[in-house]
């Protein structure tokens, strides 16, 4: 791998690293073929691509009993660790949770009050690896809101993932669906025989999940559509090289597609940094899929001329994940409007948010950062104003109101108010 100087990059180069749509596009056609057929055929379409896809002949699409058992029945060291990761997540969690509220603003009574969304849909990955965590993380944030039905799909494997069941359990689900991609996000928007539909879906998944999601948004709602891992790691001189290229080497063994960056004002550090890539991969089990995530094209170990250019560079990437390993990290995140997660310090891996730390890891990738955060109690949540005037209140807004409403031609508005004030 090769150090590559910022001020050397193309237009095109530029675009490719700020592009990380991760072919999502292009599986939008097979997402939408599939979505129409478990519209027109239910449970029996979610069993044909089980068998498709997956490779499983599924009976029962529910396993909500079979998830329960699980937790019975994991070995009880690893049930301690995902009830501790569970935890610090609820504990985190529980911070967002806000308060109804009312105020006086100059004798108008107005406010906020908030109500979680009555039924909504978890999908946990599972296709080419095992994901409890994401389980936690989608799942306690919606049971800490108070959602009343959590319904969640996982893809169906020959033998039951009993630890992502167990997790799942845990979490709080009161649903479990044996379902994958864009058939068991068409299930939780539609509904079939078996899954009864939801009205929010969040979660993360490969290109086939986010197509689908991004196909039935509009229909439901959806959160953010969290594709492929990112990290980019802003490093000075101080930094060590082992450890940012450790921190990168995890990000990118999630999938070829992820996106994996270090940036530095510091050459022998950048030279450092691509030595310990290429020294530490070839020990990793992943190790086909963390190199093609290196040679994508939004991935790099680049070289800027000050420690100002890294920040920008890192501000306009608006990575998932930021991590800072600098010698005044906080002074430097200053300068930081847009990541998903920020971690700080040498001692604050992105493996420990991933896991156990208590924040969420279902994160806005490919630039979505610029706009929008990670799941959140609010994301389960949807929002009320209410109001109430007297009659002194009411009569000081008169005037603004109807000459407004009459300046629309909305006549029946201005009366609305000019009868209250009638003898
Ligand atoms: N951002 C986050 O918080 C986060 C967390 C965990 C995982 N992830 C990401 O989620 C993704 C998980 O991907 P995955 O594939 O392992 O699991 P997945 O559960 O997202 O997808 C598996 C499903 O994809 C469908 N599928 C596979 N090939 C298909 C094809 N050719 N046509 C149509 N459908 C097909 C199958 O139905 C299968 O059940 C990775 O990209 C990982 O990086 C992100
Ligand atoms: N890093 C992933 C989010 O981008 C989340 C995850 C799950 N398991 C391990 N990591
Ligand atoms: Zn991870």
């Amino acid at each position: 791998m090769d150090v590559q100087e910022t001020a050397e990059l193309s237009p095109a180069d530029r675009r490719a690293l700020f592009d990380r749509s991760g072919g999502v596009e292009d599986a939008r056609g097979t997402a939408h073929e599939i979505i129409d057929r478990v519209r027109e055929e239910g449970d029996s379409a979610l069993r044909a691509y089980a068998t498709e896809f997956d490779g499983c002949e599924i009976g029962n699409i529910e396993i909500t009993a079979e998830a329960a058992r699980a937790a019975d029945e994991i070995d009880p060291e690893l049930k301690a660790h995902i009830e501790t990761a569970a935890e610090n997540i609820r504990a985190f969690h529980e911070t967002q949770l806000p308060e109804d509220w009312r105020q006086s603003f100059d004798g108008r009574e107005l406010g906020r009050r908030f109500r979680p969304i009555e039924r909504v849909g978890v999908y946990t990955p599972g296709g080419t690896a095992s994901y409890p965590s994401s389980a936690l993380m989608g799942i306690i944030p919606a049971d800490v809101a108070g959602v009343d039905h959590i319904a969640v799909a996982t893809p169906p494997a020959k033998t039951l993932d009993t630890t992502t069941l167990a997790a799942i359990h845990i979490a709080g689900a009161d649903s479990v669906y044996q379902s994958g991609g864009a058939q068991a996000i068409a299930a939780l928007a539609y509904g079939t025989e078996t899954v009864s539909a939801t009205e929010k879906i969040v979660g993360p998944g490969n290109r086939f999940v986010t197509a689908a999601k991004a196909e039935v948004q509009g229909d439901v709602e959806i959160d953010v559509l969290a594709g492929p891992s990112e990290l980019v790691v802003v490093a000075d001189e101080t930094a060590d090289p082992a450890l940012v290229a450790a921190d990168m080497i995890a990000q990118a063994e999630h999938d070829p597609d992820a996106a994996v960056v270090a940036v530095t004002d510091d050459a022998a550090l950048a030279t450092a940094i691509t030595d310990a890539i290429d020294a530490q991969t070839g020990n990793r089990a992943r190790e086909e899929i963390i190199r093609e995530s290196f040679a994508g094209d939004a991935s790099g170990v680049f070289l800027t001329r000050s420690l100002s250019e890294a920040v920008l560079f890192a501000e306009e990437y608006a990575p998932e994940h930021l991590s800072i390993q600098a010698d005044d990290e906080e002074a430097l995140l200053e300068r930081i409007d847009s990541a998903g997660s920020v971690f700080l310090g040498p001692y604050t891996p992105v493996a420990a948010g991933d896991y156990a730390t208590g924040t969420n890891h279902v994160l806005p990738t490919n630039g979505r950062a610029r706009v929008t955060g990670g799941l959140s109690v609010e994301t389960f949540l949807r929002s009320t104003t209410v109001q109430r005037l007297d009659r002194a209140a009411l009569s000081d807004l008169r005037a603004t109101i109807t000459t407004l409403a009459e300046t629309e031609g909305l006549e029946a508005h201005a009366a609305s108010i000019d009868q209250r004030f009638e003898e």
